[in-house]
């Protein structure tokens, strides 16, 4: 269901530097697997697709159901890992202009991200968007205190309670976090929202397959089973420690090879708008989890070909320390040709071909240049835009990241540096018990 392939890493890396890295992936894979790694109470993510399926989701899909029954739009809180996940699969699973198809068409409600930031126009403008609408909402976090989230749940929890009353509003709000900590928590339990948990053992930016992704994508129609089936199968997949028969640990041991060359920065490239936040996934995942103790690949990204009439100067000829990682998908959804016009645009070598195929021949040759330019660069491809290629794909790239993380000798589960920010925001914002400004 996947495949990597690095021919244009052809001058930048050699078999020998990979193939010698099999005995150490194999050791900090049994470590892995054995729990015996830093960060070692954050691997429920190991096998949670395939214990999920065992336990079955007949639980979100109800409660789906039931916001999927009543709501004409479904507003998710949260942010970083608590809201990446379901945008990445709502954005890869959905048509682009979901919200504004009809709702037969949709399949779902409407979906709004909220709570991932704390701008006031951008808050205002969705309580424009959500007037005279029946809302639902699931706001996520695992800690609980999150303060973006937080005060997004205020504002559109007060104008609910205006606009339905409270007893209403109680039963719109689904809350998705862990089973006995933090203020949403006690909150839920106050008021009596539905919940849903994020285990213990399972970090933000590894919980996609949780409630926190999955309850959000039942309820815009998406078949979860499928998605977890995808991951299930990539558990297997991916789940040896030998070098050569696991792909997810070759793109790890590249990617550290690259970067020990001074190829610091990796760019997910890809060509389709419709993986614009899953690369924003990625982002967080390998950014949290490898760029602490001064070491790290700083993650970017970039979507096809938009930004090569961006970003694709500088990826050719500026500082060299730039490595790609493409994201391809095979197949697309629907078939579109370039018609065949009277006048002269200078498109007649095109007429009748496909999109698809002319969107690929500009992926080839943008790796193809970059390449010539400097710039190694990496394929990972799935067939088809569905959710078990998907599911698969979240996989390959969480376990992938967590051997990087080991190979590279840091901590991949944990995320220490957030928290300076936040202390000096809150001495600022004079929060009770923290040091004031
Ligand atoms: O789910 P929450 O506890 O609200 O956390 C949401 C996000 O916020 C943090 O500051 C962390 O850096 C992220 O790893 C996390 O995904």
């Amino acid at each position: 269901m996947i495949v990597l392939d690095r021919t244009h890493t052809t001058g930048f890396l050699d078999d020998e530097e990979l193939t010698s890295a099999a005995p150490v992936v194999s050791t900090l894979h049994q470590h892995l697997v054995e729990r015996r790694v830093p960060g070692a109470d954050y691997l429920g993510w190991l096998d949670l697709a395939s214990r999920t399926l065992a336990a079955g989701v007949a639980d979100i899909e109800e409660a789906a159901q039931r916001i999927r029954d009543r709501a004409d739009a479904l507003v998710v809180i949260g942010i970083g890992g608590s809201y990446l996940g379901a945008r990445a699969g709502c954005e890869w699973l959905k048509p682009a202009y979901y919200n504004q198809l009809p709702k037969a068409q949709r399949g779902g409600p409407e979906i709004y991200f909220f709570g991932n930031h704390i701008s006031a126009d951008a808050a205002s403008d969705l309580l424009d968007v959500l007037q005279g609408k029946q809302v639902y909402v699931n706001v996520i976090s695992k800690s609980g205190t999150t303060t973006e989230p937080a005060i997004g749940f205020r504002v559109l929890r007060a104008w609910m309670q205006q606009t339905y009353g409270e007893a209403e509003t109680r039963q719109r709000i689904v809350a998705t976090t862990d089973a006995a900590k933090g203020a949403l928590r006690k909150l839920a339990e106050e008021e009596g929202y539905q919940t849903f948990v994020i285990p213990d053992d399972v970090g933000g930016r590894y919980s996609v397959l949780t409630p926190v992704g999955l309850l959000p994508l039942s309820v815009i129609g998406v078949d979860v089973r499928e998605l977890l089936e995808g991951a299930a199968w990539a558990e297997t997949a991916f789940g040896t420690g030998a070098l050569a028969d696991n792909l997810a640990y070759q793109y790890a041991v590249m990617r550290n090879a690259l970067y020990r060359k001074g190829f610091v920065t990796e760019v997910l490239a890809h060509f389709e708008p419709s993986l614009h936040s899953f690369a924003e996934w990625w982002k967080q995942l390998f950014g949290e989890s490898e760029g602490k103790n001064g070491k790290g690949i700083f993650p970017a990204s970039v979507g096809y070909t938009t930004d090569l009439h961006s970003m694709g100067q500088f990826i050719q000829e500026g500082y060299r320390n730039l490595f790609e990682t493409f994201v391809h998908i095979e197949r697309t959804r629907r078939v579109v040709r370039v018609p065949a016009a009277e006048v002269d645009d200078g498109l007649a070598y095109l007429a009748g071909k496909e999109l698809a195929w002319i969107n690929d021949k500009a992926r080839q040759a943008t790796a193809h240049a970059h390449a010539e330019g400097g710039v190694p660069n990496l394929l990972v491809q799935v067939q088809d835009q569905s959710a078990r290629s998907l599911g698969a794909l979240f996989y390959f790239f969480e376990r992938a990241c967590a051997m990087s993380g080991l190979l590279m000798g840091v901590n991949p589960f944990n995320q220490p540096g957030v928290e300076n920010y936040k202390q000096k925001m809150f001495a600022l914002l004079g929060k009770p018990g923290t040091a004031q400004a």
